[in-house]
């Protein structure tokens, strides 16, 4: 067989041997939750949103249609895995492109995992001028590697145990981020 038909059977396997750890509608009202948050905390202070491509994209979208009240929103590109299932040094790919000096930023990515990513991206944003930068993730992952001790997100949609996931943003080697649920790889 070729290499990208081996992968490709490789993609379809690890679909159905995984482990549905939560399903649609759990992941929805999760999401709902972090919206009435976000609301609460940020309805009156006009912040700019930056999607974390690519995972941030499906919990960006799916948070946007949930919050009515002012706002912009714009994407950063910073990458630490790489369609790999292992962390690597952070690549920035595109830097924030919107002036958000003095105004509160909303950091959203799907998973709080070791926490480098959104250490850095944090870091950047204070660094550049934001009033008050503030995170949401969709996933925090369970375990005692993170980046910093103190390091959580200030809105936390659903937490996992210590396994590789994916769906709703989250990828397997660049695949299966359009799974409707959280799945956990078989072995992983
Ligand atoms: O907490 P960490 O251990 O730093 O991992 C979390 C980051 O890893 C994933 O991005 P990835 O680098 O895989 O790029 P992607 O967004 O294109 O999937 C995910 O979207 C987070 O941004
Ligand atoms: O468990 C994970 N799944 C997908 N992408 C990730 N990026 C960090 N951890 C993960």
């Amino acid at each position: 067989m070729q290499t990208d038909a081996l992968l490709a059977e490789e993609i379809r396997q690890v679909y159905i041997e995984s482990d549905l750890l939560y399903s649609q509608l759990e992941v929805e009202q999760a999401i709902n939750r972090m919206a009435a948050e976000i609301t609460e905390a940020l309805g009156e202070q006009d912040p700019v949103l930056f999607c974390v491509m690519n995972g941030g994209l499906v919990i960006t979208g799916q948070l946007l249609t949930r919050l009515n009240f002012p706002l912009q929103v714009s994407y950063l590109h910073a990458t630490r895995y790489r369609n790999t299932t292992s962390g690597h040094e952070l690549e920035w790919k595109v830097p924030p492109m919107i002036d958000f000096t003095g105004r509160p930023v909303l950091i959203i990515d799907d998973i709080l995992d070791e926490g480098h990513t959104l250490a850095e991206i944090l870091d950047f944003c204070r660094a550049q001028g934001a009033s008050r930068v503030y995170s949401a993730v969709l996933i925090n992952k369970l375990h005692e590697r993170k980046a910093r001790p103190d390091l959580q997100a200030e809105f936390v949609g659903l937490e996992i145990e210590d396994r590789y996931i994916f769906g709703y943003g989250m990828d397997y080697k660049g695949y299966w981020r359009n799974a409707p649920g959280i799945y956990a790889v078989k072995g992983m």
